[in-house]
């Protein structure tokens, strides 16, 4: 399988090519009616939009757990449609909402599924079982020999992460992997799942109905609507800064702004000079952080105005006005 090596893609990273296609099922259901998308390599792309409209159709249509009645989807080079299926989804890990552990089989035999289907020696299976729990944050030692009804909810799920790494796959797929878990354990698991991206750089397609979770996580989202129709492609900023539909519109919703400042970095070009004397008793905000942190410390200490500090050294002062301007829609 070729791999697109590139500089900020992950070792082993392959890009996805979805050209036109289709799935109509048996019984007529147009799931999908033509799509086309490209996801770079090492980049998280997100399908987010209505229920039904397709997204977990097109999501397995890439592993070919469903065959696509029309269209050719590429991954690196290659039209998955030709090689076999089964090879293919051991290239290719896959999470899903309720994780689909086996109830039967500890933390570690679950991890090591697709190695021993590989049959990897045992001493690399075993490595590679030990370096994934650590990865997404599980004690080895203490989880490996646990069963998975012995585990949080949170935990299932990056046990289900870890075990979608376990072979260095090409490619990640994941169908609302976190919308098991309570709100908070979910923001976490977000987070650490963003620290585990940026160093793994998987490619990675992710279905979720929770646009902030979209926001969060992907490099870019696809809004579809009815029948797998693509609205929109763009990053997060992009997206809520210049929906490019009234559906669109509709879909991100009328606090788009609030979402857009958490994807919007603190620039020195909306700064304004430091005052002549030294600030005192205002917030101070790092240059680079998100608008919306700064918003909140602004609101959070009443003040008009925070100091900007890059390493520590006051480079600017940002405003109230400045900062919501910045969350104010483009159209
Ligand atoms: N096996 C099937 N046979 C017939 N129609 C199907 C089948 N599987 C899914 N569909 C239909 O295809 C459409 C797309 O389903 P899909 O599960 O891809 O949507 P989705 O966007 O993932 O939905 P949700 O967000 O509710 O999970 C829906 O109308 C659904 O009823």
């Amino acid at each position: 399988m070729n791999v697109t090596p590139g500089t900020t893609a992950g070792h082993g990273a392959a890009s996805i090519t979805l050209e036109g296609i289709r799935k109509r099922y048996p019984d007529g259901t147009e799931a999908v009616r033509e799509l086309s998308l490209e996801v770079k390599a090492g980049e998280l792309t997100v399908l987010i939009g209505p229920s039904g409209c397709g997204k977990s159709t097109v999501l397995r249509m890439i592993n070919r757990l469903i065959e696509p009645t029309d269209g050719r989807i590429l991954l690196g080079d290659d039209d998955v449609t030709r090689v076999d299926p089964v090879a293919l989804r051991r290239r290719i890990g896959y999470v899903i909402q309720n994780v689909g552990l086996f109830p039967h089989q500890t933390v570690a035999a679950n991890v090591a599924t697709v190695p021993g289907l590989l049959r990897w020696p045992r001493q690399r299976t075993r490595d590679r079982v030990h370096e994934l729990l650590e990865l997404v944050g599980l004690d080895p030692g203490q989880f490996g020999r646990r069963y998975p009804h012995e585990l949080s909810g949170g935990q299932r799920q990056r046990v289900g992460v870890a075990r979608a790494l376990a072979a260095d796959p090409v490619v990640l797929l994941m169908d609302e992997p976190f919308s098991a878990v309570d709100p908070i354990v979910r923001t976490r698991l977000q987070e650490e799942f963003l620290r585990l991206q940026a160093e793994v750089r998987k490619t990675i397609v992710l279905v979720t109905h929770d646009l902030d979770e979209a926001v969060r996580l992907g490099d870019r989202i696809a809004v579809l609507s009815e029948g797998g129709r693509l609205e929109q492609y763009d990053s997060p900023a992009a997206l809520l800064g210049s929906p490019a539909s009234p559906f669109v519109r509709e879909f991100v919703g009328a606090d788009r702004g609030i979402r857009r400042l958490a994807v919007t970095p603190v620039t020195p070009e909306v700064l304004d000079p430091l005052p002549a004397g030294d600030p005192v008793d205002l917030p101070a905000v790092p240059l680079g952080g998100s608008a919306y942190d700064a918003l909140g410390a602004l609101l959070t200490s009443a003040a008009e105005h925070a100091v900007v500090t890059e390493d520590g050294r006051p480079v600017g002062m940002l405003s109230r006005s400045r900062l919501l301007a910045l969350g104010a829609p483009a159209d």
